[in-house]
């Protein structure tokens, strides 16, 4: 309309959606001057291009912390959210709180928009496992009624990772301990730094494996080297966690952060959906054996709890430093 005037050519064919279209819209504006119509189109592309400029300045990968949790740090950025432990001087010690708020930032990643999830640790620790407190300030006439609650808290916990969605990432900044290390073959991806460690002193405080690892650690590895961890509690160095395939790759812990960062920020670039459906397909394969394997090993924690074995134990390690 700006440059050749009212419309005249012949109308295109009813299969000429995208020329009729056009014609359609040409025809609509009757006989409005040229000038007139110059300036309409002069106007819209400004308009559209500053509201392009606003928009960008929202930055809509903007690192933004989500509120409402204590003992985590959950951020989103570049296509990535990240839950970070944040106990850094209990060595990131999971308490009760701790595994229902990672359940809730579970929840919360797997519906927001990012690609990828990362798990990782504030300070010189990835976690030393379950809090040992957690069995503690408990009247012998509820003992039963927590551990219950307790294998409910665990199945539930340890079932989040089994059925998380899309590709999940965890960054072992440091030593894991426990549950920390068990729960490792459920992540799709285990990077690790040169200076973690990963200990599994189940015998020694009286308990059993957990997070799937009675049966994740046999298949990985092979029974010797799985019941060297679980049932002897042999620590593994990075290295040798990674010959077993429990971690993909061990980096220096002088460019951890930084190598870690930008491959994942790479991967987080990559199709959303193919990346989900991909994780998905893998998990399925086993999704029931694990559920099935959880519920055993929560019944079975649920009766070493109860054990002087276990409340021995955990006497012996948080009385450790009254008798330093
Ligand atoms: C009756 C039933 C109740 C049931 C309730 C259950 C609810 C939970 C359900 C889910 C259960 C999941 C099952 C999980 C099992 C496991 O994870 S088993 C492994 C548990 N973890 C440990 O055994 C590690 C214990 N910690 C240590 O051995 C050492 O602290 C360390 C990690 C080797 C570090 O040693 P060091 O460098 O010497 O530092 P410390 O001084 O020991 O630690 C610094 C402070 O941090 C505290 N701390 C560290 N780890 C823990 C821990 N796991 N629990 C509690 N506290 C921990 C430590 O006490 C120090 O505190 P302060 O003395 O106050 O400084």
């Amino acid at each position: 309309m700006a440059t050749e005037g009212p419309c005249s050519t012949p109308k295109p064919g009813v299969f000429d959606l995208i020329n009729k279209a056009k014609w359609d819209a040409w025809n609509a504006l009757g006989n409005l001057p040229k000038e007139t119509a110059r300036q309409n189109y002069v106007d819209l592309v400004s308009g559209l291009s500053s509201s392009s400029d606003s928009s960008s300045q929202v930055k809509p990968e903007a690192d933004r912390e989500q509120a409402g949790y204590e003992t985590l740090v959950m951020t989103s950025e570049d296509g990535i959210t990240k839950i970070m432990l944040n106990r850094p001087t209990k060595m990131n010690a999971l308490t009760t709180q701790m595994y229902q708020e990672i359940m809730l930032a579970l929840e919360a990643a797997s519906k927001d928009d990012s690609t990828i999830t990362v798990l990782t640790g504030n300070g010189s620790y990835f976690s030393s496992g379950n809090d040992l407190t957690n069995f503690t300030h408990i009247s012998p006439d509820e003992i039963e009624e927590k551990a219950r609650r307790g294998a409910i808290l665990l199945r539930d916990f340890v079932g989040c990772f089994i059925d998380f969605p899309k590709p999940l990432v965890a960054a072992v900044n440091g030593p894991a301990v426990g549950i920390s290390v068990t729960i490792l073959r459920l992540f799709d991806l285990v990077y690790a730094s040169d200076r973690a460690t990963f200990h599994t002193p189940f015998s020694h405080l009286g308990q059993t494996p957990e997070g799937c690892s009675s049966y994740t650690f046999p298949k990985l590895m092979g029974p010797g080297k799985a019941a060297e961890m679980l049932i002897f509690g042999k620590k593994l160095t990075a290295a040798e966690a990674c010959a077993q395939g429990l971690v993909t790759e061990v980096f220096p812990d002088s460019t951890f952060q930084k190598e870690v960062w930008t491959r994942l920020k790479a991967y987080s670039k990559l199709p959303r959906n193919a990346l989900r459906i991909s994780k998905q397909m893998i998990r399925n394969h086993e999704k029931e054996k694990l559920h099935a394997t959880n519920a055993e090993e929560s019944r079975i924690l649920q009766e070493r709890w109860l054990s002087d074995e276990c409340m021995n134990a955990i006497m012996n390690f948080l009385s450790r430093k009254a008798k330093m």
